[in-house]
């Protein structure tokens, strides 16, 4: 199969990982003595490849905080990140076995608790892992939790999935979060950058994403965004631009009771369909 971009997402297969280890919040302790000598050797190669591509695609907040996440050779302990996370934005990272049900996943991040995924991909998944590992959720993720605006939209977005699980709407809110943090791209003033993790952990999608006349790249738009269905196999074929990340705070702090009653009765939009 062709380069694929890290992907997560809802899927046929039970998710991998050991969810015996996890406690009722669906966190665990990360089993740092548990990674061998190549799943570090695993981590080591993603992250140079992916910083050697960063300049001129990648955010500059995310450039700024990649240096808080530590040791490129290795993978970190959680508990080091934490000590400069939490004196940061107050955030915390907490050890997950892997994707875990969406409203205990809401549950951690009302309480800034940013769940990580501990195992890291085989050697032969290099270029392609279908859910999420922890380079994808330490390294696309993590270093934005840094910056306080975002980080204040994450905790709103885990209160507003709790919302959205009551009133039975997050099919809609799960594609905010799709096209905004995983993989939302941002107009900064040197030109058109990345911010989402789902292309920051993507040796392939990061270029695609910011560079390819293949894409559409609309400004982000609620109604629209929470129409429009997502792929997680395939780079995305649809990407929402925002200005800043005050604009995105701003534009999602409204109630979306009524945005979720009115979108319901209306058309869905397919991940490529393009606007006219
Ligand atoms: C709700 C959200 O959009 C998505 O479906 C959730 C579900 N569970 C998850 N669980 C983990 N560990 N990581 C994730 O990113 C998610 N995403
Ligand atoms: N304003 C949203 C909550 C939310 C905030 C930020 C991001 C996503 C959702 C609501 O009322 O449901
Ligand atoms: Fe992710």
């Amino acid at each position: 199969m062709a380069v694929q971009p890290a992907v997560y997402g809802a899927s046929e297969r039970p998710p991998r990982g050991d969810y015996t280890r996890a406690q009722d919040d669906y966190t665990c302790a990360q089993d740092w003595a548990g990674y061998s000598a190549q799943d570090h050797d695993t981590y080591h190669r993603l992250y140079l490849r992916q910083c050697e591509q960063l300049p001129g695609l990648a955010s500059e907040a995310f450039i700024d905080a990649l240096p808080h996440l530590g040791a490129k050779e290795r993978i970190p302990r959680f508990d080091d990140v934490n000590e400069r996370l939490y004196r940061a934005t107050r955030w915390q990272l907490v050890a997950v076995p892997g994707l875990i049900p969406e409203v205990p996943f809401f549950t951690l991040l009302a309480h800034r608790k940013f769940p990580v995924t501990d195992w890291i991909r085989r050697p032969e998944e290099f270029e392609y892992i279908v859910e999420p590992d922890v380079f994808h959720d330490l390294f696309g993720h993590v270093p934005l939790l840094f910056n306080p605006v975002l980080a204040d939209y994450m905790q709103r977005y885990g209160e507003g999935g709790l919302k959205a699980a009551r009133l039975g709407a997050c099919e809609m809110l799960a594609r905010l979060y799709w096209y905004t943090i995983e993989f939302g791209l941002i107009r900064e003033p040197a030109g058109l950058r990345a911010y989402g993790a789902g292309i920051l952990s993507s040796h392939g999608e990061l270029p695609y994403s910011v560079q390819s006349p293949v894409p559409q790249r609309l400004p982000l738009q609620l109604e629209r965004t929470m129409r429009t269905r997502y792929k997680i196999d395939s780079y995305q074929q649809t990407y929402f631009v925002i200005d800043s990340f005050e604009q995105l705070f701003q534009l999602t702090a409204q109630d979306f009771e009524p945005l979720y009653a009115r979108l319901r009765g209306l058309p869905e939009y397919a991940a490529d369909e393009r606007v006219v």
